[in-house]
């Protein structure tokens, strides 16, 4: 692949970022602009007939909110909503007056807005944005609001890109996009003569891949690519090599697409006690990181005592302000509180200042990195896990000011989600101009495009497995990985039978691969239509969705033939590629067999369980197969299970869907434990 010119790149991904948060935007904001209150309550974006029953300066010397239902109209647990921890939302007055009259107003007054603290049954608690100072008073009701705050962060990133002179294009960049080779790394990493012959490994059960995974990584000058198949223990190599750069004297900056990612890196460094600071608002990180966590450290440390001062003295002035009743008091009382917090904040600056300069490892997202907090701060190394899941824009939020990166991820799972339809689209006449650019999409990745320029020598391969039965690994391994992925001795031949509580003996137990073949028409697919999508729930776009009823009761059989060996509901999981199926699966299964999981195929990655259904849906005389072609989604649906895995499908559909899909069903029908179901006995399940 030719270099990639980075003005041009820059303004591709910027028109891309534009289309794609137009069509986010366009999903929530047209619910809530042209939708009442009472409406939006209904459809679970808000929550209506809130007061505040407390006020305090928290974490980060936000303001604290708590907010409950109104005794007025009966007080107790509020309706179902689907507001979750770390949403942002609007916090507004509830105007009184005829119901129309204040349905307009409630939706043009203005508020304040906060990131969701804490959700109850019987309240929800908002730390507001530190700018809002005054609460607003009475019955008040609560909205979520879309959050572009990474959509600016990238675009900033671009538009920064996009203006670097030549004179900023750093050894590193100029790698990053082909415009210098990467600095060669030697062949034999153990020489002795790179000094990495002898590493004292702090975790000596590291198998031999990511032992010279992680030498690559400490010998690449400018990029090295991780790339972990399934289960082979990626987090578990950067874990290492945190330690191994840090024993270097490196200052590392250690970024993930997603809180969890980030969260379980601190989670699994936090035991070797090496200092580490989690940036990010607390509301959204893991309980068990808040330690780490800079706001928490702001408060605690010894650095943190002068900021609590002022801290105690703002609580005293927020608690004075519920008693006053007289406005001018009320204003006055703000005012000082403004000062005070001016105060806060400097001090609260420095502190978190000196905090973030001491520490050699800070951990954020990817957008989390374009906060104030980093400004002008340098590290060594920038490490980012699960990168095949981030978008390249994401990346080069920590990137602009890097020497080097590390990037952890599996191209070969599915890239992050894009909404927009139109970033594919691409008129015939530009894509002559510069083919390498016009056939970026948003779902090219960095890694992707990384490994496009210069080639495979910039990445070494995990290549055991830790997660699957090796009958279960055999297929993704030689379909997807070179045939190079090794069940490690404990799992290779791990059966249900097996587990460490009492299951019996059954045909299912002991199969790590079932095939449930449904070819003859007798389990047809169903095109879902809107009115479906509405039944089935709050959060699901179903659009062209498709379902499978005959399929999903073989799946409740198969299930209850689990369980009745012994097999734990919880260590079952049912996954499909179609949200209309899931709806499906959530009415039969749910409830008979509480502590199931049920999920789509692209909210599972990342995720393992003992057993795994696949229902596979498609069934039709036409042999369409839709989104199953992609074999990213294929993979990731059969390297979910570790010692069972149990396909539903049928065969003369799926295997004519794709090559993929053919071989695939192939390998099923030679090597799985073949069964051919009789739709009519499945009628009184479905
Ligand atoms: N060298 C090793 N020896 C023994 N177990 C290991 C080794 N490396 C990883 N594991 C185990 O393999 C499992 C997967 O590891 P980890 O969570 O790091 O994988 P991952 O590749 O990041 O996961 P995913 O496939 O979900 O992305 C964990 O239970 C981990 O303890």
């Amino acid at each position: 692949m030719p270099p990639t010119d980075i003005p041009t790149f820059a303004a591709s991904q910027l028109s891309l970022l534009d289309a794609e948060l137009r069509a986010e935007l366009s999903e929530t904001s047209a619910l809530a602009s042209q939708s009442s209150p009472t409406a939006l309550a209904r459809a679970g974006v808000a929550i209506l007939n809130l007061q505040i029953s407390s006020q305090r300066t928290g974490l980060g010397g936000k303001t604290v909110i708590d907010l409950e239902l109104d005794p007025a109209v009966g007080g107790g647990d509020i309706p179902e909503h689907g507001i979750r921890v770390g949403d942002i939302v609007g916090v507004q007055e509830q105007v009184g007056g005829s119901a129309k009259k204040r349905e307009k107003a409630e939706v043009k007054a203005k508020g304040v807005a906060g990131v969701v603290l804490k959700v109850t049954s019987a309240g929800v608690a908002v730390a507001l944005d530190r700018e809002e100072v005054e609460v607003p008073a009475g019955k008040l009701w609560l909205i979520k609001l879309a959050n572009d705050v990474t959509y600016k962060r990238m675009t900033q990133t671009m538009t920064r890109l996009q203006n670097f002179k030549e004179a900023e294009y750093t050894p590193f960049v100029r790698v990053l996009f082909g415009l210098s080779f990467p600095s060669p790394v030697p062949q034999n990493l153990s020489d002795p003569e790179h000094g990495l012959d002898n590493i004292a490994w702090i975790d000596p059960s590291l198998n031999d891949s990511q032992k010279d995974a992680i030498r690559f990584a400490l010998l690449s000058k400018e990029m090295a690519l991780i790339h972990g198949p399934p289960g082979t223990g990626k987090t578990h190599t950067l874990i290492e090599l945190v330690l191994q750069m840090l024993k270097q004297n490196l200052r590392l900056l250690v970024c993930g697409p997603s809180n969890i990612a980030v969260d379980n890196i601190v989670e699994r460094l936090a035991p070797h006690r090496v200092p580490i600071v989690r940036l990010g608002h607390p509301a959204r990180l893991l309980p068990s990181v808040l330690n780490h966590s800079l706001d928490v450290l702001t408060r605690t440390s010894d650095a943190g005592a002068l900021v609590q001062d002022v801290r105690k003295e703002m609580d005293e002035k927020q608690a004075s302000i519920r008693k006053t009743r007289n406005g001018r008091e009320r204003r006055a009382i703000y005012g000082e509180l403004k000062e005070l917090r001016k105060e806060y904040r400097e001090r609260e600056r420095g502190c978190v200042d000196n905090l973030v300069r001491g520490s050699k490892v800070v951990l954020a997202t990817l957008h989390g990195a374009g906060g104030f907090h980093l400004k002008n701060q340098e590290f060594d190394v920038v490490i980012i896990d699960e990168a095949s899941q981030a978008l390249e824009a994401q990346c080069w939020v920590p990137l602009l000011a890097a020497k080097k990166v590390v990037l952890a991820g599996d191209h070969l799972q599915l890239p992050p989600t894009i909404k927009s339809l139109n970033s594919k689209a691409k008129s015939s006449k530009e894509a002559k101009e510069d083919e390498v650019v016009e056939n970026m999409t948003l779902e090219t990745t960095l890694f992707d495009r990384l490994l496009a320029l210069h080639g495979p020598s910039i990445k070494r391969i995990l290549t055991t497995q830790y997660r699957m039965h090796e009958n279960i690994m055999a297929f993704p391994s030689k379909e997807l990985y070179e045939g190079k992925l090794v069940a490690a001795d404990a799992v290779k031949a791990r059966l249900l039978k097996d587990l460490p509580y009492k299951v019996k003996d059954t045909e299912d137990s002991r199969e790590p691969v079932v095939f449930w073949d449904t070819q003859g028409g007798d389990f047809p697919e169903k095109t879902e239509d809107e009115e479906f999508g509405k039944k089935a729930g709050k959060g699901m776009s179903l659009g062209e969705s498709k379902s499978n009823e005959l399929e999903a009761a073989l799946v409740k059989l198969h299930v209850r033939n689990l369980v009745d060996a012994g097999v734990r509901a919880e260590d079952i999981a049912v996954v499909t590629p179609y949200n209309a199926q899931l709806a499906v699966l959530s009415q039969l299964l749910k409830e008979a067999f509480p502590g199931i999981e049920l999920g789509s195929v692209d909210g599972f990655q990342g995720r393992e369980k003992e057993a795994v259904i696949v229902s596979l849906v498609r069934s039709n005389p036409e042999h369409e197969v839709g989104f199953l072609g992609e074999k990213r989604r294929l993979n990731v649906a059969m390297t979910r299970p570790k010692r069972h895995l149990c396909v539903i499908g049928d065969s003369e559909t799926v295997g004519r869907g794709s090559s993929f899909l053919k071989r695939w069903t192939a390998f099923l029908e030679e090597t799985a434990d073949l069964r051919y179901p009789n739709a009519s006995d499945l009628q009184d399940l479905a």
